[in-house]
């Protein structure tokens, strides 16, 4: 059991919406979701759209997918894992970036998957995987598939990296992961009110990635290079993007305008000559 004041401060440290200075804590996480219901309801009016679309038998596994004017069988596509701790957000509040991309020939796909208390962490992990097996067997002829994934979404997008694609009889299409503003290393959350509704356990970290020691925010970039170096040393194609002047919230919140900074980042990452 860790004092008082260490709790105090793992609280406040993975509490994203404190760190927050344009807005008060409660402001912030609401004027997200209000953004992301606002641009799921424009992209549904105007775009040409499959909603509800089935990836497995229960309830909560379905996923939205929005096409360019010009469709094809031979389209890039991008999915977006939302996040909220696995425990909060959906797809009908999460297609943030769904006009300035398919605006541009890109098809979007919003996944749902079963937040808790309902789902467990490894049934998420499942999930995501499942819906990625799913979108590669329905477009086979797909120009790549771009994993994004926003905060706890994006650890669940990373987990697509450890994935055991022959058990699902397909190789999905992955030419890309943009990971924005992730958690990777889940054992300091194990202590905070974030595991009320999860129950994980250190066992549970089997579902995580590789426990690393807890940098400083100086060292932290330099931390963030050597992982890119170390990619890059394995053979992927990786970059480090420092996005200024945003925190955990707008920084997705600004992927709903076509001048945005990760929007270009994301159409450069698909449209890069080889
Ligand atoms: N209760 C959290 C909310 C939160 O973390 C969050 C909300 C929306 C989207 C992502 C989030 N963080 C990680 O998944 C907070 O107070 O910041």
């Amino acid at each position: 059991m860790q004092p008082v004041s260490v709790l105090q401060e793992l609280e406040k440290q993975y509490s994203p919406s404190r760190w927050v200075i344009r807005l008060k804590a409660e402001e912030a996480v609401k004027t997200y979701v209000q953004t992301g219901s606002q641009a799921t309801r424009k992209a549904r009016a105007i775009r040409k759209r499959e909603l509800h679309v089935p990836y497995g038998l229960g309830e909560g596994e379905k996923l939205d997918i929005y096409f360019p004017d010009k469709t094809s069988a031979a389209l890039p596509l991008f999915v977006f894992i939302h996040g909220g701790y696995w425990q909060s957000g959906s797809k009908d509040e999460s297609a943030f970036m769904v006009n300035p991309l398919t605006a541009q020939g890109v098809a979007v796909v919003i996944v749902a998957y079963d937040v808790a208390p309902k789902g467990t962490l490894d049934q998420m992990v499942d999930q995501v995987t499942r819906s990625v097996a799913f979108l590669q067997k329905r477009y086979p002829s797909n120009k790549g598939i771009y994993l994004c994934g926003h905060s706890a979404g994006a650890h669940l997008a990373s987990m697509m990296l450890l994935a055991n694609w022959t058990t699902h009889g397909v190789t999905p299409n992955l030419q890309g992961f943009l990971l924005v503003s992730g958690i990777y290393d889940l054992e300091p959350i194990l202590s905070t009110s974030q595991n009320d509704p999860l129950h994980l356990t250190l066992i549970c970290q089997a579902s995580g990635t590789q426990r690393v020691p807890l940098p400083s925010l100086q060292s932290l970039s330099t931390l963030l290079c050597f992982s890119v170096q170390i990619l890059h040393q394995a053979g992927w194609k990786a970059s480090l993007q420092e996005v200024r002047d945003v925190d955990h919230f707008d920084i997705i919140e600004n992927l709903t305008q076509e001048g945005d900074v990760l929007i270009q980042v994301i159409l450069q990452t698909i449209f890069q000559k080889p």
